[in-house]
């Protein structure tokens, strides 16, 4: 591990997530058993914002599925707020590549929807969704469905879908990945902004190391799989508030991408020839 890392929280604080040694595997065709994850532990404290890197395939959706109940772990404890995991994680809203948003819904019905499911009276949903459409910059959009809307747009919406919810933890799995690039500068300007003013527990996979340290507290890297671990923890002690943009410029950022790249060249080459050999 590089000198920049750290060790989970202290002892004393109760983490918004832990991941305990966790094993996560899959049963293989023909009666084999691929072991995805191995061993691995992390504490996400709460309101710190986490970006894990690793190359492709190594699990790190297999963790944020953990982190989401949606994948039992083989062995080891998943713990939300110090309370081991049962079923779905509540407290937990999730954000993927591909949106959730339902074609048949206007822009401000997909957002409204999650508080009607919870009770909410359909009126107060809409106005509650109407301002934070307008926190996001679509007031004018509210009536749109997804396809009358651009890919950063759709990508808006899902993010307040999400937070509209008031999630205490944030599991966010390459969200900004099929956008192109100003899109996406915006997406993670935006996204500080967000998160800035009522932090949550966030939780980011990307494969994208700018990305990961121009947004996050910390960077976790992953070793490659079969049986892949945490190889790297490292706090990134960027001001804030961050542009992300421009924050990539400076001689700071230039340190902690070199220090964090040396680890993550090595697995992703890693990677990349058992791609070769498999
Ligand atoms: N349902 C499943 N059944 C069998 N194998 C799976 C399943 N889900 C994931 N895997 C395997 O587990 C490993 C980890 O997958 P995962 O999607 O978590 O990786 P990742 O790091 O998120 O990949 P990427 O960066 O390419 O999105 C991969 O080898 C994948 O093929």
């Amino acid at each position: 591990m590089a000198q920049t890392a750290v060790v989970a929280a202290p002892s004393h604080v109760t983490p918004a997530v832990r991941l305990d040694t966790i094993d996560i595997g899959f049963p293989e065709r023909g009666g084999g058993y691929y072991r995805a994850v191995d061993g691995v532990s992390l504490d996400v404290a709460e309101g710190e914002f986490v970006a894990i890197v690793g190359p492709t395939g190594c699990g790190k959706s297999t963790l944020l599925n953990a982190t989401a109940g949606l994948l039992k772990p083989a062995a080891g404890t998943v713990l939300i707020g110090g309370t081991p995991l049962a079923g779905l994680n509540r407290d937990a809203g999730y954000l993927f590549q591909a949106d959730a948003l339902m074609p048949w819904k206007t822009a401000i019905e997909n957002v409204a929807v999650g508080l009607e499911v919870r009770g909410v009276r359909s009126a107060e949903a809409r106005e509650r969704a109407t301002r934070w459409l307008a926190r996001v910059g679509l007031k004018a959009f509210l009536d749109r469905y997804p396809h009358q809307l651009s890919g950063g747009q759709r990508k808006r919406v899902a993010l307040v879908q999400v937070l509209i919810l008031d999630p205490k933890i944030l599991l966010m799995d390459e969200p900004f990945g099929p956008l192109d690039a100003q899109t996406r500068a915006l997406m993670c300007e935006l996204l500080l902004k967000l998160w800035s003013e009522d932090r949550k527990a966030v939780m980011f996979v990307t494969h994208d190391l700018e990305e990961a340290i121009a947004l996050a507290d910390r960077v976790i890297i992953m070793s490659a799989g079969p049986g892949a671990s945490i190889i790297g923890d490292h706090r990134v002690d960027l001001e804030r508030p961050r542009d992300p943009a421009e924050i990539r410029h400076s001689p700071e950022f230039g340190r902690i991408y070199k220090a964090i790249w040396q680890e993550l060249k090595t697995e992703v080459i890693k990677a990349y020839e058992q791609g070769d050999q498999g």
